[in-house]
């Protein structure tokens, strides 16, 4: 905590003396840093709960699609940075994912669908005429550090998706019975992301198990996944700030 995590800014590191941790216990810190995943954002317990209104929902829904149109560009990123042809081969599935290829229309065009049945038009979705100032500059903040970061840090902010099929299975779990208002089909972008996070996430911590191998790098994937982790939580701050929590 308090170290910049952009890399032009963050000061060298000196050289931690005590010895890395094994690849046991450190996968099990990256974990342990689930405590602080917007799953526990009050906000998203709302949402969780069925606790939110339509208009809470939807203003959800219209400033999150800024992260899911934002995704692809980032992995792209990850792509022009990294050399290693094996970890683009299996990286790219991940803007296919997102953008859709060939039948499949994609995970973007799915967060359209969700935003529609939630009741909003797809034009104020794409116009991108809701999303709030804090959330573009929380999620750019993500964009820029995959632009700049050594592409295996970039690879390791992507780890905030080990937590995310939990969150996904959530909404799956409660949304039909707390808001049976939104048609069960718009729900189809969390049904097919528990599989795909899940397969993300493996790639993602293969290599950041493998990539950060002294204590000093060790901690600074620590921060790099705090970063992501903060990135997600100041969204949530931002749309509780305009949209308001009910207790
Ligand atoms: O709904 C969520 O709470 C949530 C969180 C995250 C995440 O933890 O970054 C992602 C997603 N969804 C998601 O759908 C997704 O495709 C995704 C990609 C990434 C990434 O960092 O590359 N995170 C996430």
């Amino acid at each position: 905590m308090g170290t910049p995590i952009d890399p032009a800014l963050a000061p060298p590191r000196a050289p931690d003396p005590r010895p890395a941790w094994t690849r046991e216990e450190f996968e099990a810190r990256l974990r342990d840093k689930g405590a602080a995943y917007h799953i526990h954002h009050p906000f998203n317990v709302m949402l969780n709960t069925g606790r939110a209104s339509k208009e809470q929902v939807r203003g959800w829904a219209a400033n999150r699609f800024y992260y899911q149109i934002a995704i692809p560009v980032k992995d792209a990123a990850v792509l022009s940075n990294c050399p290693d042809r094996e970890v683009r081969r299996a990286w790219v599935q991940r803007i296919l994912d997102h953008d859709g290829s060939g039948e499949d229309a994609g995970g973007i065009e799915a967060w359209i669908r969700l935003g529609m049945a939630t009741g909003l038009a797809r034009e104020e979705i794409t116009d991108l005429r809701h999303v709030l100032p804090a959330i573009r500059f929380a999620v750019d903040a993500y964009v820029n550090f995959a632009r700049r970061a050594p592409w295996q840090e970039a690879v390791c902010s992507s780890l905030t998706e080990l937590f995310a099929p939990e969150i996904h299975k959530q909404r799956l779990a409660g949304w039909p019975e707390h808001y049976p208002w939104i048609e069960s089909a718009g729900l189809q972008y969390f049904r097919n992301r528990v599989s795909q996070a899940r397969r993300d996430v493996e790639q993602a911590l293969a290599i950041t198990l493998s990539h950060f191998a002294s204590r000093t790098q060790q901690e600074r994937a620590l921060d790099i996944l705090q970063f992501k982790l903060d990135i997600l939580w100041a969204m949530n701050d931002a749309m509780a700030q305009h949209y308001g929590v009910k207790p």
